[in-house]
């Protein structure tokens, strides 16, 4: 067992002592009805701890998942008397079906029009929950609702049934924290903080949402049966759009990207409301508040909040930590290294390439080729079309036109992940970096191709998952190490803008491919940190890497570039080595206009 599941186990000793802590040795049976509760609402709740927390996808159908989970266990448990555990995973399997349905159709949605479809999802599902009399018995609801038997042992009592509930509960976060340990959690945060860039370095968007939402709505199922048994009773009104907006509170409260933190939220919402009822009609608009107030202010939550202070208090008991500019490792100075001579041996060959929008023609009729070893460069006047070529091949853009081969296989129209996959990764004009992860861990994602592990492999195979994520990481830091950088704890959004560039050159180069894009990595460079980076570029092309770069500074282009193509309206006008093509009349005057020969 890790040191990071061992720090569960104080909270998990406390969820079981709590029965018997309260004065008089047992809770009153009223509050062991809301801790049930609670729990129930924790494991579903659990779910958007993935799906929001991690994955960023809003969701508010959880009390639909909820509730087809507890609506699907019921029917056949009681109706047609299925054993408890196998009507149980019956209603996971049907529940996470539906999940799988409702990520595929949300693929394209964002933000707010996702949030709108889950709310049609909702809907819907409360309608026929409502009206299917012949299945779901309409308003009347079903009980008699069965509890578990265990070895033999029927669990009626409210205290044994806890005592289950504490153990579905610790099973899903079992669940969840293994998800997050492995590489489908990098896949996930990454989705959360840019999709592009995230498909850019090899991670499908469409299994990773459908992942996201068939998580998700297994949790909400097992809390729907936690519900279901613990209640005995089941009735539509219950799984409503105000018991969605309560995961989200949940979720929110307690710290959405944490296990303890929305665990701790399930409780306070389910109980604040009993805490705070001395307060007659008012309750509910200090209990709103409260809730505003806690997601306005703190935005891990109240459970971030803690482990900010308690950090605080550690930070000032051990001493003032090492400021990060301590940190910053350079380069070290040492000979160029020696460098690949270009082979004439094709890796990326383009063929009349075109893409369109609309009317305009932002590349137009270009050919090519990028032969191994060579570091290629693509310079133009502005909006000449370099960054359409470099979207067209990486996979944002689909070509209007034209083929790309690569490694002697047409990889035209591939979409970016499957194209990173083959070995081509790349950085940006606007550099892409996942802003709330460290640059250790943005680094860790451009691993991801080469990783295997997959949900099952993630829940059942610790060793496989641990050891993936492991040599993610160690990969990541060797990288970073090589590129002279050190502020691996850093968040990136707090890097200075050079560092940001080395560190999405790191994720680019991290799997180690055979072709990288460089959308004018010098942009915004200062001249000592030009000189870092060609040195970067010497060491990465050193390596065998070959390159295809778009860049505006000159003479960094002269000292790295081994290849140049022009373009200029669209189309290539030029090609050779780079001083052959900055001689080219047709190059000074797409530069100059018609004061090439005044100039
Ligand atoms: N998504 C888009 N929709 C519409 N037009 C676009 C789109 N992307 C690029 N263009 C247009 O295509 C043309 C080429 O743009 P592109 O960004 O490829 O040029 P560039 O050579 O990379 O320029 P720069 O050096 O300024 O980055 C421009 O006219 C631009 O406005």
């Amino acid at each position: 067992m890790t040191r990071s599941i061992a720090k569960f186990l104080p909270f998990i000793a406390l969820l079981v002592l709590i029965p018997f802590l309260l004065p008089g040795g047992r809770l009153g049976s009223y509050y062991l009805t809301l801790l049930i509760l609670s729990l129930s609402y924790a494991v579903a709740a659990l779910g958007l701890t993935v799906l929001l927390g991690y994955s960023g996808q809003i969701s508010l159908a959880q009390a639909a998942f909820f509730g087809i989970g507890a609506y699907t266990f019921s029917i056949l448990a009681v109706n047609h008397h299925i054993g408890y555990w196998s009507a149980a995973l019956a209603a996971v399997a049907v529940t996470t079906g539906f999940g799988l349905f409702l990520g595929a159709i949300s693929l394209r949605l964002a933000s707010h029009y996702l949030a709108l479809v889950t709310i049609g999802f909702q809907i819907i599902t409360e309608l026929v929950l409502n009206n299917w009399n012949a299945v779901t018995d309409g308003a009347d609801g079903i009980s008699n609702i069965p509890r578990p038997s265990l070895f033999g042992y029927a669990i009626n009592s409210d205290h044994g049934f806890y005592f289950i509930s504490v153990a579905v509960l610790v099973l899903a976060s079992y669940v969840v924290f293994r998800l997050r340990h492995s590489r489908l959690g990098g896949a996930l945060f990454a989705l959360r903080e840019d999709e592009i860039a995230a498909s850019a370095n090899g991670i499908s968007l469409f299994r990773t949402k459908v992942l996201a939402f068939a998580v998700s709505a297994a949790l909400a199922a097992m809390g729907g049966i936690l519900y279901a048994s613990g209640s005995l009773y089941i009735s539509p009104n219950v799984f409503n759009f105000y018991q969605s907006v309560s995961f989200f509170a949940m979720a929110l409260v307690g710290g959405q990207a944490s296990i303890v933190g929305t665990t701790l939220g399930a409780g306070l919402i389910t109980f604040l409301p009993e805490v705070l009822r001395f307060l007659h009609a008012y309750y509910i608009a200090v209990y709103g508040v409260l809730v505003v107030v806690v997601v306005l202010f703190m935005p891990e939550g109240l459970y971030g909040l803690l482990l900010r202070g308690v950090g605080a208090v550690a930070t000032l008991v051990a001493g003032r930590r090492r400021s990060d500019e301590e940190e910053v490792a350079h380069l070290e100075a040492g000979a160029v290294p020696e460098r690949p001579v270009a082979s004439d041996r094709p890796l990326l060959e383009i063929r009349d390439l075109a893409k369109h929008f609309g009317g305009i023609k932002a590349v137009n009729g270009v050919s090519l080729t990028v032969n191994r070893g060579d570091v290629a460069v693509l310079i133009g006047p502005n909006g000449s079309g370099k960054t359409t070529v470099l979207n067209v091949l990486s996979g944002i853009y689909t070509a209007t036109a034209g083929s790309i081969v690569y490694d002697g296989k047409e990889i035209t129209n591939l979409g970016p992940a499957r194209i990173n996959r083959l070995g081509i990764s790349r950085t940006f004009q606007n550099i892409r970096l996942f802003p709330e992860l460290t640059a250790l861990e943005n680094v860790a994602v451009g691993y991801y191709r080469r990783g295997t592990v997959g949900l099952a492999g993630a829940l059942l195979s610790r060793p496989r998952g641990y050891r993936e994520e492991r040599e993610a990481m160690e990969k990541a830091r060797e990288t970073l190490h090589f590129l002279g950088f050190a502020r691996l704890g850093v968040k990136a959004k707090n890097l200075p803008y050079g560092q940001q560039r080395i560190v999405e050159i790191a994720r680019a180069i991290v799997s180690g491919p055979e072709l990288l894009l460089l959308d004018e990595p010098a942009a915004g460079m200062n001249h000592e940190e030009t000189e870092v980076l060609s040195q970067i570029l010497y060491r990465i092309h050193a390596r065998g890497m070959t390159m295809l770069l778009i860049e505006h500074d000159m003479s960094f282009v002269s000292s790295v570039a081994t290849r140049a193509y022009v373009m200029d309206f669209g189309q290539k006008i030029s090609e050779g080595s780079v001083k052959q093509v900055l001689s080219d009349p047709a190059v000074m005057k797409a530069y100059l206009g018609d004061d090439v020969e005044y100039a």
